[in-house]
């Protein structure tokens, strides 16, 4: 008996590799779905703009395997799931699991708006090392501290990658007409921006992010001593294609542990390179168990910290127009690119949240529109890391000083330089045309610092809050 048609529901798995969902989907005819859905909309900026980017990639190979596209539809899964379902008479909608909270609940929506045909969501691991309930205490809890999470995560190892995608797909006619990819434009909020961002894009898809990450892997031996330098290509720039599934982690995993074993003197590199990729592990964790920390302080005491709101100070750090150097290089890198270093972005994050004593939404809030590896868990912990409300969170006397950080991270200044100066017009052609002029920076680095200080021990002095 031939395998009977069903769906494959495209979210964040722009992939064919380890991709199980679309390999279980794939063993009849199948039909590949994307949905410009509420949930997409309401992403940022920025990140729909990588996804369109995925989308074309994702397309095009589709296309050479069956011949034809992904269809595209506007509106909501639940409704139009069930209708296309019948019309293929598909008994099965298979997804890749993309553990987000908001995800979550639009998969109950659409599993039983399946359900009144007598039909059902599958869902498939992929976006995660490891199912997350495997990582547990000894006590069968979860974990709030990132070593004993590592120590356990490795102790058990990661899941292999799963099944892939075959050579040769059979595509199921659609049942109704799609958008065309050519017309999308999903951020349309960017304006201008669309064109440098373009620009300055590094390659979508699958096969660019397995060339990235080969290309890595030949200079992994310096990664543990050279990623934090803001001036080299040091790190592996993978995060965009994982934020979008064009690779799985598992896969990730097992090719960068094989370099380590066949090259010894890569393994610390590979090791350390690991140790990053279980901080995205750990990331998404928390927001499983926590789904709140995406909006509320991990730390409930933290809730009465004396955060400021929005203030043209904000605004003028929004703007990348504080006058600290490496500040306005690594806010003009994120809004030209759509990407920032690690290092800048920790050091921007503190300026926000203690020279500036601002609330630390307001920065996760600006990260999630201009970043196209926008990660809802890794932006959420990692703010929450740097602002010291989050589990295993850097402690809030921890204040970036950005002049030492720049002298030590980018020593001859070619950073800052290439922000400041050689893309400053890139930079202002991102800039709406009409803006009010904001009055000059009152905080100085030791004034901001002194005033984070105080605010912090007032504040541990009224809540009792610990470090
Ligand atoms: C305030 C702030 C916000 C951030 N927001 C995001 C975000 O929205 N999306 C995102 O992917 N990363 C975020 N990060 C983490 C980190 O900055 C990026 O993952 C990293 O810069 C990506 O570059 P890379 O791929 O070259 O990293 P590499 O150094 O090559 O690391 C390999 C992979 O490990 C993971 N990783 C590395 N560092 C971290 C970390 N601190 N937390 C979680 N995972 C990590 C990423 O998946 C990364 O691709 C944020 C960090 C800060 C300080």
């Amino acid at each position: 008996m031939s395998p009977p048609p069903a769906i494959f529901w495209l979210t964040r798995d722009f992939r064919f590799s380890d991709n199980a969902a679309l390999a279980a989907a794939a063993r009849g005819p199948v039909l590949a779905v994307f949905f410009i859905d509420r949930l997409l909309m309401a992403q940022g900026a920025a990140s729909r703009w990588r996804l369109e980017r995925g989308l074309r990639a994702f397309d095009a190979e589709l296309r050479r395997r069956s011949g034809q596209g992904v269809l595209i539809l506007r509106g909501e899964p639940d409704q139009l799931l069930p209708g296309l379902a019948a019309a293929l008479d598909a008994a099965k909608v298979h997804q890749s699991d993309w553990p987000a909270p908001e995800m979550r609940v639009l998969q109950a929506r659409v599993d039983a708006a399946l359900q009144v045909g007598g039909r059902r969501l599958v869902l498939h691991p992929g976006h995660l090392l490891i199912h997350p309930r495997l990582v547990r205490t000894k006590t069968g809890g979860s974990y709030r501290v990132y070593t004993p999470f590592a120590r356990t995560l490795r102790g058990i190892g990661p899941d292999q990658p799963g099944a892939s995608a075959p050579e040769r797909i059979t595509q199921a006619a659609p049942p109704a007409k799609g958008l065309a990819l050519e017309n999308l434009n999903l951020a349309p909020d960017l304006h201008g921006g669309r064109a440098v961002l373009d620009r300055h894009a590094v390659p979508a898809g699958e096969a660019a992010a397995l060339a990235r990450l080969d290309a890595f892997l030949d200079r992994v031996t310096d990664y543990e001593t050279r990623r934090d330098r803001t001036d080299l290509e040091a790190t592996s720039g993978l995060s965009e294609h994982l934020a979008l599934g064009e690779i799985s982690p598992r896969s990730l995993w097992a090719l960068a542990r094989a370099r380590g074993r066949d090259t010894p003197a890569a393994s610390a590199g590979v090791e350390k390179f690991l140790s990053e990729l279980i901080w995205r592990e750990f990331a998404w964790h928390l927001l499983i168990e926590f789904p709140q920390m995406a909006s509320a302080p991990w730390r409930p005491e933290w809730r009465d910290f004396p955060w400021q709101g929005d203030s043209d100070q904000a605004e003028a750090w929004r703007r990348a127009e504080t006058g600290i150097p490496l500040i306005d290089a690594g806010l003009r890198e994120m809004r030209v690119t759509g990407r920032m270093h690690n290092r800048v972005r920790m050091v921007v994050a503190s300026w926000l949240t203690k020279h500036l004593l601002t609330d630390w939404r307001l920065g996760l809030a600006h990260f999630q529109d201009s970043l196209s590896d926008w990660d809802p868990a890794a932006n959420a912990m990692n703010w929450q890391w740097v602002a010291g409300c989050g589990p295993d969170a850097s402690p809030f006397f921890r204040i970036f000083n950005p002049e030492t950080q720049a002298e030590r991270h980018d020593p001859a200044g070619r950073y800052r330089q290439l922000w400041l100066e050689t893309r400053a017009a890139d930079y202002r052609a991102t800039l709406p045309r009409s803006q009010r002029a904001l009055p000059p920076a009152r905080v100085t680095l030791e004034a901001g610092r002194q005033r984070a200080l105080d605010a912090y021990a007032s504040f541990r002095q009224t809540t009792g809050a610990q470090e």
